[in-house]
């Protein structure tokens, strides 16, 4: 029988390479990243921050199995990924809720579609409402539901089906800060209690540090790839809003923004020239 890897990163992106036909200039082709190496352990909170349309999403779709790499592999517990990666779950970044399915049919498709008994998805799926704190609120359709509470079902959604690697591609971009920094506890709480390995995709650096042990940066694109990684040594439990003020989080955030600064400024201004 094969032996179970235990050694083996969670998910492993083994020197990717993605080339797309320019959306610009359909006659070129755009290499959006190149020779990416990108490892999550299991348990492992990995961030990867990056300027604005430098990869991140096209990373993350990678290594959900949605986009096959032009060159490089994709590792799952040490087997090579072909097709979906089912260990994953994968939150995106927009709204991402069926509008014509109640709260918690949304959050029980991914049972029904799986073939989960309908009573044991039902179960399921107001158990976990309960926990994401939407106890009571099963029979809300996605529009009668403020922002916090549309991710908090999405939330949910991506941790029902338990996944052994739970992808999230700036889920919380869109929420006040006050919003932001609960979810952002939540999932932290969450993540303490089960240890899956994460992959978390954000611009802001600060929740960057705030949520992980460990801080990828990339480089603005074209053939965006990582320029630097930090260990992220401040002590768990962590509180989003409080962890900020400690002066190791401060010393973090001025290391990796001497890195980040440059390539942020870049994609600014690649941005601008593809506007102007
Ligand atoms: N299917 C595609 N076809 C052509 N170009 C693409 C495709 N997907 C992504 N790109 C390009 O690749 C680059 C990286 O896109 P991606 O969405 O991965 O960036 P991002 O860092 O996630 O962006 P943001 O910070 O805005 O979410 C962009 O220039 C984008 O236009």
């Amino acid at each position: 029988m094969a032996q179970a890897n235990t050694e083996a990163p969670a998910l492993a992106l083994k020197d990717i390479t993605c080339t797309f036909i320019s959306r610009d200039d359909p006659g070129q082709r755009y290499t959006a990243v190149a020779d990416t190496t990108l490892e999550v352990k299991p348990g492992e909170f990995v961030s990867v921050v990056g300027p604005t349309g430098c990869g991140k999403s096209t990373l993350l779709n990678v290594g959900a199995g949605l986009l096959t790499p032009s060159k490089g592999a994709v590792e799952v517990f040490g087997q090579p990924l072909q097709g979906i990666n089912q260990r994953a779950g994968y939150m995106f970044q927009g709204e991402a809720l069926l509008p014509w399915r109640k709260a918690l049919d949304n959050v029980t498709a991914g049972l029904q579609f799986a073939g989960v008994d309908p009573k044991e998805a039902d179960e399921r799926g107001r158990e976990w409402m309960r926990r994401v704190g939407l106890g009571g609120f099963e029979d809300r359709y996605p529009h009668q539901m403020s922002g916090g509470m549309r991710k908090r079902t999405m939330l949910a959604q991506t941790l029902i089906r338990d996944p052994d690697i739970i992808l999230m591609d700036e889920p919380f971009s869109a929420l006040d800060i006050q919003t932001r920094q609960l979810m952002e506890n939540e999932v932290l709480d969450l993540w303490m209690a089960k240890r899956k390995a994460v992959l978390f995709i954000t611009h802001d650096l600060d929740e960057a540090i705030a949520m992980s042990d460990r801080v990828v940066v990339l480089s603005a694109g074209p053939a965006t790839h990582p320029i630097g990684e930090f260990l992220i040594d401040i002590p768990r439990p962590r509180d989003v809003a409080e962890v900020r003020s400690i002066p190791r989080f401060v010393e973090l955030h001025t290391d990796i923004w001497a890195v980040l600064r440059d390539e942020v400024l870049k994609g600014y201004a690649q941005q601008k020239t593809k506007v102007a």
